[in-house]
């Protein structure tokens, strides 16, 4: 399965919040979106899910207009980790997994759909909490268990089958997480794209997205400014020129060829 930005672009009220971005998604390869705050990332990110409709150019799953998709092919083919994760309902959080089913699985019977939602759990640090009410979560393990629930979208649809699965599409999903946290959330992202799904991340923390991406998308000013491996992207030209840092910022790691940036000089008095 291929997910394609073609010349896609969304305008609002006479403004280009995103325009002319034309992208390949392929499955196992994990790609993290950059950029600074207001650049288009959750905009570039909602276009890709098919949620915001492009008003210009095209989205397609392989070469297929999204728009033309069934609610149920569609949540089989991607599952989206929104930067805000409102829960008005009580529900169990074993419940709230479950539901990540029920459009792109609806035949999968009870007891699977809680099984798997409970090794979903698991998998986010939180199965102690499987019979908690999710209005009783921090904000840390409200993001995780929204992130188990969009795995469940996407491993439900292909449960019992050999079929890789869909897009895993993430908006900030390590903004509410500690550092080991925010290390296990990326190797969740990771091990998805290693099982054959794609991944696309929208991620502020650019030591992250080099370490964890195959390929970096850079976003300015609504716009795809650069793009490709981190160490081919992740320049002090482009820190400079996109983040305002200053030159030499960005520097080399010895051991993992990675690159890595260092914000500021640390002055204390
Ligand atoms: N409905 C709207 N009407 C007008 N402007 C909008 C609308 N939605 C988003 N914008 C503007 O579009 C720009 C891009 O927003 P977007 O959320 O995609 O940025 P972002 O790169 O994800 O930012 P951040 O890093 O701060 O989350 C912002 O300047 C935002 O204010």
């Amino acid at each position: 399965m291929k997910l394609s930005l073609r010349n896609a672009g969304w305008r609002v009220r006479g403004k280009d919040i995103v325009h002319g971005a034309s992208l390949d998604f392929a499955p196992g390869q994990l790609t993290a979106i950059i950029g600074p705050n207001g650049a288009g990332k959750s905009t570039l990110l909602r276009l890709v899910s098919g949620l915001l409709p492009a008003t210009s150019g095209d989205v397609q799953l392989d070469d297929v207009p999204i728009t033309t998709f069934s609610s149920a092919r569609l949540a089989a083919s991607r599952a989206m980790l929104m930067q805000d994760f409102p829960l008005r309902a009580q529900f169990t959080l074993r419940e709230l997994v479950a539901m990540g089913g029920q459009i792109s699985a609806p035949f999968m019977s009870a007891p699977v759909r809680f099984e798997l939602a409970g090794k979903l759990l698991e998998r986010v640090g939180l199965a102690a909490f499987a019979e908690r009410d999710v209005m009783d979560l921090s904000g840390g393990e409200r993001q995780r268990v929204h992130l188990a629930r969009v795995l469940m979208q996407l491993e439900a649809a292909v449960h019992g089958t050999d079929c890789p699965p869909g897009f895993l599409l993430l908006d900030e999903p390590i903004s509410a997480q500690d550092l080991s946290r925010q290390h296990l959330v990326l190797n969740l992202a990771r091990a998805h794209a290693t099982s054959g799904g794609g991944v696309v991340l929208v991620i502020h923390d650019l030591n992250w997205a080099a370490a964890c991406a195959d390929r970096i998308v850079v976003m300015h000013e609504g716009s795809i400014y650069a793009q490709g491996a981190p160490e081919q992207v992740l320049t002090n030209a482009l820190a400079s020129h996109v983040f305002g840092l200053e030159e030499g910022r960005v520097r080399m790691h010895v051991g993992s060829g990675k690159p890595y940036v260092l914000p500021h000089d640390m002055i204390y008095q």
